[in-house]
């Protein structure tokens, strides 16, 4: 038995439990997610499959039996974890720090020889640091740091890599460059990783299992496919079935509520920034006629109080034309984003002629509702 494997846990602090019934298995060349609520246990079940928190029941095995049996040094060779608490070592450069990686190895006054040198020169190389290399750790960015502890995690040549949050202080150029980094650890060093991650678009990419953490136990642990579908994900954050768009990792803020007052022909994706305004401007609106294969589709459906829509790779029927006259009948103003009519489109170019002689036209970003 190789990587990792929770059986049975129960974990939580002095005896009262967070999480139970807790069970996965993360292979080596795997990565495990964890997903979930702010204070749903994430950081809990981590701390404990590193022994940094006592469990309350259950069993870890490692390669060569379980956690338990483990002194602390032929743990630090199998395991490295790097979390988000703030460590500031004073007078320690971040070449430093990366090196204390190689304790398991050198023992805590050992003097690094030229291979352990040479592993932290890779470590840092690898995760893009060498530029704060000489620098005080205390001194240096949340970023810049975070990528820093991943070195050293890295040095420590473990086989199973526990990341708390690894991504949550990087920009987007890091995040990407990390996960990537990660991603490529995994497959040359054959690591088994687990790590908690609060970018469900990002988890959704780089995982190989998603564990759904609830508050109470893993909800759900499956292949991200199995995971970022139906509403799984609504349901494990509580937010409404339109509020995150499990094809593209878009997130949608609340419909503004009322009777729609604007009309957006829109299509191709030419309508989501007229979406958008609407919903910051609080105006409700309908939108139409979409294809519901259309790539606006979805934030349509999440922003709009009304939606006019034919089935993917169907034509628009008269039914639907009436549906949207009627709509732009009711409402105030009509908006179209889109610049050409195809020949399939011709419905959309009917109803702009039609809003037009109903003189409810406006161009997009014109804002007659300021007034
Ligand atoms: N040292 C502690 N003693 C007692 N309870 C704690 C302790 N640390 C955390 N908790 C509680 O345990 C629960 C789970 O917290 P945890 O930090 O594991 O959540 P999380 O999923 O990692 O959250 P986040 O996404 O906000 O980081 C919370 O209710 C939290 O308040």
């Amino acid at each position: 038995m190789q990587g990792i494997r929770a059986s049975d846990l129960v974990v939580g602090y002095e005896g009262k439990s967070v999480l139970k019934d807790v069970n996965f298995w993360v292979r080596p060349g795997q990565i495990l997610t964890l997903i979930g609520p702010n204070g749903s246990g994430k950081s809990t079940l981590l701390k404990s499959i590193t022994r940094q928190l006592k469990t309350i029941a259950g069993q870890v095995y490692l390669a060569e039996g379980t956690m338990d049996a483990y002194t602390d040094a032929a743990l630090a060779k199998q395991m490295a974890m790097v979390t988000t608490e703030r460590i500031s070592p004073e007078l320690m450069t971040c070449r430093d720090v990366v090196a204390t990686g190689r304790y398991p190895y050198t023992g805590r006054f050992g003097v690094l020889g030229k291979e352990d040198e040479e592993k932290v020169q890779k470590a840092l190389e690898s995760l893009h640091a060498l530029e704060v290399a000489d620098r005080l750790f205390a001194k240096v960015s949340d970023g810049q740091r975070q990528r820093v502890m991943l070195a050293r995690a890295i040095c420590q040549e473990p086989k199973i890599l526990i990341l708390d949050e690894p991504t949550s202080y990087l920009d987007m150029h890091y995040k990407l460059e990390i996960l990537q980094s990660i991603r490529n650890m995994v497959k040359e060093e054959n690591l088994a990783v687990v790590m908690s991650l609060h970018e469900l678009d990002l988890a959704q990419k780089v995982s190989d299992l998603v564990a759904c953490v609830d508050g109470e136990t893993i909800a759900k642990i499956g292949r991200p496919e199995e995971i970022f579908c139906g509403d799984t994900i609504a349901c494990l954050y509580g937010v409404s079935a339109q509020a995150y768009d499990v094809v593209s990792g878009s997130m949608f803020l609340q419909k503004a509520k009322g009777e729609p007052k604007v009309f957006v022909i829109g299509g191709g994706g030419s309508g989501i920034a007229a979406y958008y305004t609407l919903q910051r401007d609080q105006i409700p609106f309908a939108a139409g006629i979409l294809s519901e294969g259309d790539v606006e589709y979805k934030a349509a459906k999440a922003l709009a109080s009304a939606l006019v829509t034919t089935p993917a790779f169907y034509p628009i029927e008269i039914r639907q034309m009436a549906q949207a006259r009627k709509w732009i009948d009711d409402c105030d103003y009509c908006i179209c984003t889109l610049d050409a009519f195809g020949p399939l489109n011709q419905a959309n170019k009917e109803l702009l002629s039609y809003a037009k002689e109903q003189g409810k036209w406006i161009r997009e970003g014109e804002k007659p509702w300021q007034k």
